[in-house]
């Protein structure tokens, strides 16, 4: 469960008279999430959700991601809307924490998504990136290669804890990627973390995106490499084709692919796949026993990462053989 910080009735009653959002009738802690401290309220006129930001989030980052969301909103992409207060601020405080109340966003996420949720995935990332053309406001990638590097040095002694060989086999895989990693592939907004928690559904009708806080600017098709390796992957760890297709034809019917993004596709992959496994294996083995937190399993990202690493062509992914 991700409540970090608890909140008092008090004081949650206090932070809110600085809303117009009527009358607290209710609250309690969402029990899903491993980021930031979530609370479902209900109040006399509608049901929001009060987000208190907690460690990998930095408060110089949060106009960037609460302007963003106004921003895609704007474009008309289905995202939650942050609320202002009075004095027209997106931003509290509450228990020591920056605190935000957002629009509650209906639908619920998939726990088994099939080909075709994948391929509505694919429509929305692509609909995100061209609805975030034009956000002012620009925020480097803080978990691209620096940052593998420096949640690498805090873990690497330690990583044979969890497998046999894993420091010599990351130590070379970063060092692989430090050496071909793209530059020059287009470039905007991206989500950086659209997993299956984050996409809302009703029925087989995608309902929008939530979690914009990873969001950054990087290359676009990374973000598609993000996706390919969250929704395509079985729980076996085989890489589902059908779902890679449907995904990669929903994207490009919205925003085609480039040739250089899609020849990048494999080593994006990889890149992303060590991602989440370096955010993973830190939070294994940094999170105290007994946290209020369902810790992830960083071995799912390695077994993603070493599959990218057999992939010979953008083919294996998906993508039409011809447009390859
Ligand atoms: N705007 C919203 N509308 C409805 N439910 C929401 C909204 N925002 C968050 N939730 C609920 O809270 C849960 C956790 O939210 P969120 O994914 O933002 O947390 P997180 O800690 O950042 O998680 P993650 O592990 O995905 O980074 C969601 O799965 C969803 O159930
Ligand atoms: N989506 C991430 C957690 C949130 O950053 C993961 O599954 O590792």
């Amino acid at each position: 469960m991700a409540v970090y910080t608890d909140i008092t009735e008090d004081d949650l009653r206090d932070f809110l008279t600085q809303y117009d959002v009527g009358e607290l009738t209710s609250y309690k802690g969402i029990a899903e999430g491993v980021e930031n401290s979530n609370f479902l309220l209900h109040t006399t006129r509608e049901p929001l959700i009060l987000t208190l930001y907690e460690k990998r989030v930095e408060r110089a980052d949060l106009p960037f991601f609460l302007g963003l969301m106004q921003h895609l909103a704007d474009r008309g992409l289905s995202c939650p809307l942050p609320l202002p207060r009075r004095d027209g601020a997106l931003l509290g405080e509450l228990s020591g924490r920056p605190a935000a109340l957002i629009s509650f966003l209906e639908g619920m996420w998939l726990r088994k998504p099939e080909a075709k949720h994948c391929r509505e995935v694919g429509r929305a990332l692509a609909q995100m990136h061209l609805a975030g053309e034009g956000f002012q406001l620009t925020r480097p990638n803080a978990l691209s290669l620096e940052g593998w590097k420096t949640l690498w040095e805090k873990s690497a002694d330690r990583a044979d804890e969890v497998e046999a060989g894993l420091e010599e086999e990351i130590g070379s895989e970063l060092a692989y990627l430090d050496s071909c990693w793209p530059r020059d592939l287009p470039f905007g907004v991206i989500h950086a973390d659209l997993f299956q928690d984050n996409v809302f559904f009703l029925g087989d009708q995608l309902s929008g995106l939530i979690d914009f806080y990873f969001a950054c600017n990087d290359m676009l098709a990374y973000d598609v490499a993000i996706c390919l390796n969250a929704w395509c992957f079985e729980k076996d760890g085989s890489y589902n084709l059908t779902k890679g297709m449907a995904l990669l034809e929903g994207y490009d019917a919205v925003r085609p692919l480039a040739e250089p993004e899609r020849d990048a596709l494999p080593v994006l992959c990889r890149g992303s796949a060590l991602r989440f496994f370096l955010t993973r294996l830190y939070d294994w083995l940094t999170t105290p026993e007994g946290a209020l937190v369902v810790k992830k399993d960083p071995l799912e990202y390695l077994r993603k990462l070493r599959f990218h690493r057999s992939i010979a062509s953008s083919v294996e992914y998906g993508l039409p053989a011809e447009a390859v």
